[in-house]
C-alpha cells in the first residue's frame, strides 16, 4: 500500500496494541473499584453502566465528546487533506466537523426536555412512531456505528502496520478486543474517565509535534522555514485548483469540495450515532448544552493543529532522505502524518504517532462499543426479545453486546481492508449512505409536527437516490468504469452526499408541513419515568399519559417522593426526577444553544473560509504566521477546557475519594462510602 519504511519493530506494534489495552483495562478496574467503594455510583447498576446515572458534569462530558469525536481520521485524514490541498484542508476538516457538535447542543437540550430518561435516541423513535420507523431508523443508526467503527479499525491498523510491520489482521482484532475488556469492566462513567486520560495524553503529544515542527526541528523548526519549503513545493508540484498552485491559500477548489462533503458526512455521523446521544443522556440536564458547546470548540483544535503541523510538514519534507514516498493509496490510507512524524523525530516520532493514534482509536472505539451495546440491549433485546428483562439480565446483555460488537468491528475492518476500501474512501462515502437520515432523526426528537411517513420515506428515499446519483456520477465521469478508485473521486462523492441529505431533508420537511402531526412529547417524557408514589397529582398525570400512549413501551420505576432528595434518588436509580427537570431552564438553554451554535456555524463554515476563498490571497510569512499562531492559541484553550476544567469541577469528588482512601489506610473499612439514608435507618 505504501512505500513508508517501517520505522519501529513489530514488537512495538504488539506492545502498544496489547500493552496499552491491558494498561487501560487495569486502570478501569481500579477506577471501578474506587467508584464503587468511595462514591454513591455503583458500576453494577445497569443505568450506571449505560448512562452514568445521568449525573456527569460538563467538563468531563466535553472531554468525552472530544475523545469520541477524535477518530483515526481526525488525525490522519485531516493531515491527508493538508497534504493534498494545503492550509485549506485542515480548516475545512476542523470546521466541517465541529459545527455538528455545536448544533447537536440543540438536540441535546431537546432530548433532556422531551425524553430525559431515555437510554437511546431510538427508544424515542419507537415510542413516538412504533415498530416500522424504529426498525428503519435503527438500520441507519447501526450502519453509522459500523461505518465509523470500520474507519477506526482501518485507520488504526493501517498506521500500526505502516510504522511497525504488525500484521493487519491481528491489528484489526486486537484493537477492539482490548477496548472491549475495559468497557465491560467500567461502563459509561469509567469510559468517560478513561476518555479524559486519553485526551490529556493526546494533547501532550499534539503539543510535542506543534513545537517540534514550528520551533525545534532542524528540518523545519520555524514558521518562515515552513513557508519557504511550502512555497518551493508548490513550484515543483503545484496544487491543481489552488490559487497560484500554492499550499498557502484558502482559495482551493478541491479543498472547498472536500469541505462540503465533510460537512454533510459529519452531520450523519453525529446525529445518527448513539455515542453522541449517549453523552447527552449521561450529562446533568442543566449543563448538557454547555458540555456540547465546550466540546465542539475544544475539538476544533485537534485536526486543525495537527494537520497544519504534520500534514504540511509531509509536503515540506518531500524529497528529504528520511521522508518516505507517499503513493495515492498511502495518502488515502491517511499515512502523510505518520510518515512526517517519523521523518521529523525518527523512532520517537513514530512511537509518539503510534501512541497518539492508538489512544484516539481506542477512546472512539469505546464510545462506539457502549453505544451499540445500548442499542442492542434496549432497542432489540428489551423491546423485542424480553420486555420484562430484569436489572441483571439487562446488565449482562450490555456486557455481551460490547464483546459481540468488538468482534463485528474486527470483521468489518478486515472485510473493507481485503476489498481495498480505505479509511479515506469511507470518510468521503459516509454522507452518501447515512446522510438521508439526519433531518428525519432531528425532526423526530425536536418537532411535534414531524410526520412519521414523511421522515421514514425521506430517510429511505434519500439513501436510494444518494447511492444512485453517486454511481451515475462515477460512471459519467469515468467512461462507465465504476470501481473503488473511480467511485472515490471528489465529484461523485459530492453528488452522492448532497443528494442524500437534501432528499432526506426535503421529503421529511415538506411532508410534515403538508400533513403535520400534533405529537404530545409528554408521551416520550414518560419513557422510563419514575412513578411518584403518594403524589396524587403525579399519579393522575401518569395515568393520563398511559391513556395517551397505547403502545405500552414505557416502563416505570418506583421511587419515594422526596424532592429534596431527588438528586440522591437519581444517583440510586439512574433516572432524572421531575424535581431535577427544570423545563424553563432547559428552554432557555435550548435558546442559548440555538443562537450560539448557529452564529459559530456561520462564522466557521461561511464567513471565514468563503471570504478567504473569495479573496484568493496566497499568504506571505506574516499571514501564514498568524494562521499558525491561531492554531497554537486554540490548542491551549482546548487543553484548558478538556484537561484542566474537568479536574476543577470535580474537585469536591476527588477530595471525597482522597479522604476515603486516606481513612481506609489508617483504619481499613472506615473510608467506604455510606449512603446517608441507609446510615440514618437503625440496623
Ligand atoms: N470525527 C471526525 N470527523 O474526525
Amino acid at each position: 500500500m505504501s512505500s513508508v519504511a517501517t520505522v519501529l519493530p513489530q514488537g512495538a506494534g504488539y506492545g502498544v496494541v496489547v500493552g496499552i489495552g491491558l494498561f487501560f483495562s487495569a486502570l478501569m478496574i481500579g477506577i471501578s473499584y474506587v467508584q464503587g467503594r468511595y462514591t454513591a455510583f455503583k458500576p453494577s447498576n445497569s443505568e450506571e453502566f449505560s448512562s452514568a446515572s445521568r449525573s456527569v458534569k460538563p467538563g468531563l462530558i466535553a472531554a468525552g465528546i472530544v475523545s469520541a469525536w477524535t477518530w483515526a481520521a481526525t488525525l490522519l485524514q485531516s493531515s491527508a487533506v493538508a497534504y493534498e490541498y494545503g492550509i485549506s484542508g485542515p480548516w475545512w476538516y476542523a470546521s466541517g466537523a465541529t459545527v455538528q457538535v455545536l448544533l447537536f447542543a440543540m438536540l441535546a437540550a431537546k432530548l433532556k426536555m422531551n425524553a430525559p430518561n431515555a437510554h437511546t435516541w431510538l427508544e424515542i423513535v419507537g415510542v413516538r412512531w412504533g415498530t416500522a420507523a424504529h426498525l428503519i431508523l435503527m438500520f441507519f443508526g447501526l450502519a453509522t456505528n459500523i461505518i465509523v467503527s470500520s474507519m477506526l479499525i482501518l485507520g488504526g491498523s493501517a498506521t500500526v502496520t505502516a510504522l511497525t510491520g504488525m500484521n493487519t489482521l491481528a491489528a484489526c482484532f486486537l484493537i477492539p478486543v482490548g477496548v472491549a475488556i475495559y468497557v465491560v469492566v467500567g461502563g459509561m462513567r469509567s469510559t468517560l474517565i478513561c476518555d479524559y486520560t486519553h485526551t490529556t495524553v493526546l494533547f501532550a503529544i499534539i503539543f510535542t509535534f506543534l513545537f517540534t515542527v514550528y520551533a525545534t526541528s532542524p528540518k523545519i523548526g520555524s514558521i518562515s522555514k515552513m513557508h519557504e519549503l511550502l512555497t518551493a513545493a508548490a513550484i515543483t508540484n503545484p496544487v491543481s485548483g489552488n490559487a497560484g498552485g500554492s499550499y498557502l491559500t484558502m482559495r482551493s477548489l478541491n479543498g472547498l469540495i472536500f469541505g462540503v462533503i465533510n460537512i454533510i458526512g459529519n452531520f450523519a455521523t453525529v446525529f445518527n450515532d448513539q455515542a453522541y446521544w449517549q453523552r447527552a443522556i449521561a450529562s446533568r440536564p442543566e449543563t448538557t448544552v454547555k458540555a456540547y458547546l465546550l466540546g465542539g470548540i475544544a475539538w476544533f483544535s485537534i485536526p486543525f493543529g495537527l494537520a497544519t503541523t504534520l500534514g504540511l510538514a509531509a509536503v515540506a519534507l518531500k524529497g528529504d532522505p528520511d521522508m518516505g514516498i507517499l503513493s495515492p493509496a498511502a495518502v488515502s490510507a491517511g499515512l502523510p502524518a505518520p510518515t512526517a512524524a517519523a521523518a521529523l523525530l525518527g523512532q520517537s516520532g513514530a512511537a509518539a504517532m503510534l501512541v497518539l493514534l492508538f489512544l484516539a482509536v481506542t477512546s472512539a472505539t469505546s464510545a462506539e462499543l457502549i453505544a451499540v451495546s445500548s442499542i442492542l440491549t434496549y432497542d432489540v433485546y428489551k423491546r423485542y426479545v424480553n420486555p420484562l428483562a430484569t436489572e441483571v439480565q439487562i446488565l449482562n446483555m450490555g456486557h455481551y453486546m460490547v464483546a459481540f460488537f468488538a468482534l463485528v468491528m474486527g470483521f468489518c475492518g478486515l472485510i473493507f481492508f481485503y476489498i481495498g476500501v480505505s479509511m479515506g474512501w469511507l470518510y468521503l462515502f459516509m454522507g452518501t449512505f447515512l446522510g438521508s437520515a439526519v433531518v428525519p432523526i432531528a425532526l423526530c426528537i425536536t418537532w411535534s409536527k414531524a410526520n412519521k411517513w414523511g421522515c421514514v420515506t425521506g430517510a429511505v428515499g434519500g439513501l436510494v437516490l444518494g447511492v444512485m446519483s453517486w454511481l451515475v456520477a462515477t460512471a459519467k465521469l469515468n467512461d462507465n468504469v465504476i470501481n473503488v478508485v473511480t467511485s472515490g473521486g471528489n465529484y461523485p462523492m459530492l453528488t452522492g452526499n448532497l443528494v442524500a441529505i437534501a432528499v432526506g431533508g426535503i421529503i421529511a420537511v415538506v411532508w410534515s408541513l403538508l400533513a403535520p402531526e400534533n405529537f404530545d412529547f409528554d408521551i416520550t417524557r414518560a419513557i422510563n419515568k419514575p412513578v411518584l408514589v403518594g403524589a396524587s397529582e403525579g399519579l393522575e398525570k401518569e395515568e393520563s399519559i398511559e391513556e395517551k400512549k397505547k403502545t405500552g413501551e414505557s416502563e416505570h420505576k418506583t421511587v419515594p417522593v422526596d424532592e429534596e432528595h431527588a438528586y440522591e434518588s437519581a444517583h440510586k436509580t439512574g433516572i432524572t426526577s421531575a424535581a431535577e427537570l427544570n423545563l424553563a431552564g432547559l428552554k432557555q438553554a435550548f435558546r442559548f444553544a440555538a443562537w450560539s451554535s448557529l452564529v459559530l456555524t456561520i462564522i466557521l463554515v461561511i464567513i471565514i473560509p468563503l471570504s478567504l476563498f473569495g479573496s484568493s490571497v496566497v499568504y506571505g510569512v506574516s499571514g501564514f504566521g498568524a494562521w499558525v499562531v491561531i492554531g497554537f492559541i486554540w490548542a491551549f484553550l482546548a487543553a484548558f477546557i478538556v484537561v484542566l476544567y474537568p479536574l476543577w469541577e470535580s474537585r469536591a469528588g476527588i477530595i471525597m475519594v482522597g479522604k476515603g482512601i486516606v481513612k481506609d489506610m489508617f483504619k481499613p473499612g472506615s473510608g467506604k462510602y455510606v449512603d446517608p439514608e441507609e446510615d440514618a435507618v437503625p440496623a
